[in-house]
């Protein structure tokens, strides 16, 4: 359903230096499928779902690869077309804080006229209120809510609603960048839930869920990417990532955060020591090897393959699975 290839973009800043935010990354996800990408921040992840939507604009540019959704390969389209035919239709985006982007002056119905017109121009006023309330009452969502304005929902319903008018058109591909982060708990799962009824009911096909916190995804995607300094570093199920992470970025992602499921991990280890290389001018080899606790001095000087093992895991890193169980 989604398939990357070998995908690389890069910020110009205004002093006309190159910051490679995304390089190299692949991936394919299959239809009914849900990933997770997580990765401190810097890491590039918000950028990687901008540069998914295949629409770039300054300071964002395109530099390579394929972005291939359902077959059709949108990376060289031009914005105009990206804009009329894919937005909202083919791929979705919701941005961080993206419930506190709403016009507080607009009733939510009409933001959701907006999204269906710019498809549908002919599209009348009774059709999309009866389309926009049978939707709301599928996710749980008060029709009431239509004939609100954002200032009057609470932050959870604001985030649900954003989600439902994002999801409006029921795009092949969801990309839904921190939509938790910012939410009591109970607003959290409620917004988990939801993304999940959206992929059950098929209203969309595949999502992407991003985080900077690995084991939050093991109760929402089916699998999980782990991304440091502009590349995927590793990736597999989202049980194989947490419970048995192998790139030693992953083990200490996994490592430094409190999770309190039971069986997860009980236990607090310190954060990962150091900071991540700047993107302007990423080091040779290992990007992660100044930081890593087995590094050797070949990590700094040899490019670093993307490793796939026999059960469908990725990771890059030079030592070997068993060498990496050992140590
Ligand atoms: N507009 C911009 N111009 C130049 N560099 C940028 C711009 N936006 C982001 N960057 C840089 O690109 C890199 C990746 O940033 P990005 O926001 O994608 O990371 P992230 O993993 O999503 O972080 P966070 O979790 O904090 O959102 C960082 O080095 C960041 O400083």
């Amino acid at each position: 359903m989604l398939e990357v290839q070998d995908l690389r973009t890069k910020y110009v800043t205004r002093f006309r230096e190159n910051v490679y935010a995304v390089d190299g990354v692949s991936l394919k996800i299959k239809e009914g499928k849900s990933i997770g990408i997580a990765g401190e921040s810097g890491c590039g992840k918000s950028t990687l779902a901008l540069s998914l939507m295949g629409y770039y604009f300054p300071p964002l540019h395109y530099i390579s690869g394929d972005i291939i959704i359902d077959g059709k390969n949108i990376s060289k389209l031009k914005p105009d077309t990206i804009r009329k035919r894919i937005l909202g239709k083919e791929i979705a985006y919701i941005p961080q804080a993206a419930m506190n982007a709403l016009n507080p002056t607009q009733k939510i119905i009409r933001f959701i006229e907006d999204v269906i017109h710019a498809h549908h121009p002919d599209a009348t006023k009774k059709d999309i209120y009866d389309i926009a309330c049978e939707r709301f009452e599928i996710l749980g969502l008060p029709r009431s809510v239509l004939e609100k304005h954002a200032v009057e929902l609470s932050g959870g319903m604001k985030q649900r609603t954003v989600i439902a008018i994002s999801t409006i058109l029921s795009p092949k591909v969801l990309i839904a960048d921190e939509p938790s982060s910012a939410l009591d708990v109970t607003s959290q799962k409620m917004v988990i839930k939801m993304l999940r009824e959206l992929m059950e009911k098929e209203y969309i096909k595949v999502m992407i869920f991003i985080t900077h916190e690995l084991p939050l995804l093991y109760n929402v995607t089916d699998d999980i990417l782990v991304m440091y300094a502009g590349q995927i570093v590793e990736s597999g199920t989202a049980k194989q990532m947490v419970f048995d992470p192998l790139h030693p970025y992953s083990k200490g992602l996994m490592g430094s955060i409190i999770v309190p499921e039971e069986g997860v991990r009980d236990h607090q280890l310190t954060a990962i020591p150091g900071t991540p290389p700047s993107l302007k001018n990423p080091p040779k080899g290992c990007r992660f090897a100044p930081r890593c606790p087995y590094a050797a001095p070949v990590c700094s000087s040899m490019e670093v393959p993307d490793i796939e093992l026999p059960n469908g895991r990725h990771y890059r890193c030079l030592m070997s699975e068993r060498k990496i169980r050992e140590v």
